[in-house]
């Protein structure tokens, strides 16, 4: 995995047919995604459950590029080796996920995958600020992680306050939640390169009717690099 810093689209598979997991990543893929987002639910740091490791290790050779995995689980450290043996190449952990991110983040590193911290809507930047050689994303919410489809929340200030205090470190700011072609430039101004979405990218269409996929990809990712021109 490369650093650079282009806008990259990273749909989330909660938004996809959960019966068909495989053949949607692929789908994606092939119309224009660069990275596939694995949503990680447990019941307990979040209000819903999706699955784990093994769902992730069954969906990976389904995928060419980047599995980039957020985890939404409390505690994070007993299932950090399960999730490098299923394929994970980011694995991002929330820092209100317990008392030890510095520990839990060595760990991932250690595992071989590049590490992520998450960030919910109603922590502050100064949260990861001892954190930044320890990270290679960070991962600003702009929803209450637990659900698809929700109301995009205004994070622009603590974007551009992440992006001042990462410098010229090759960490990513990647965007989670209600990102559409309305809301990608907000995030991409403030200094955002990974856009997460789910709704945005997989409405309309299916593995047998793809082509809606791109469209909506292609309208994101104009809509972001929209801001540079
Ligand atoms: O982490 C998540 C929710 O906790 C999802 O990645 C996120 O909500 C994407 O879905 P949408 O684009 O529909 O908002
Ligand atoms: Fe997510």
């Amino acid at each position: 995995m490369t650093f650079d810093r282009s806008i990259k689209i990273a749909p989330s598979i909660l938004a996809a047919d959960f019966a068909n997991f495989g053949a949607e990543c692929a789908a994606v893929e092939a119309q224009g995604a660069d990275w596939i987002h694995v949503d990680v639910m447990d019941g307990h740091f979040v209000p819903n459950i999706t699955f784990g490791p093994a769902t992730c290790a069954a969906i990976r050779p389904h995928i060419t590029g980047v599995m980039d995995v957020h985890l939404m689980i409390a505690p994070v450290d007993p299932y950090i080796d399960a999730f490098a043996q299923a394929g994970a190449d980011v694995l991002t952990a929330h820092v209100e996920a317990g008392p030890h991110i510095h520990r839990t983040l060595q760990a991932i590193r250690g595992a071989g995958m590049k590490a992520g911290v998450a960030l919910n809507p109603g922590t502050p930047a100064s949260a990861v600020a001892e954190l930044m050689d320890m990270v290679d994303l960070v991962c600003v919410m702009t929803v209450n992680p637990g659900f698809g489809g929700q109301k995009f929340i205004d994070m622009t200030a603590k974007i551009s306050a992440l992006r001042d205090m990462i410098g010229d470190r090759p960490v990513h700011i990647e965007i989670d939640g209600g990102v559409d072609p309305t809301t990608a430039p907000l995030v991409a101004k403030a200094g955002a390169d990974v856009l997460v979405a789910g709704s945005a990218v997989f409405r309309g269409g299916s593995v047998q009717n793809p082509d809606p996929y791109g469209e909506n990809i292609r309208n994101i990712r104009a809509a972001a690099e929209g801001v540079w021109t």
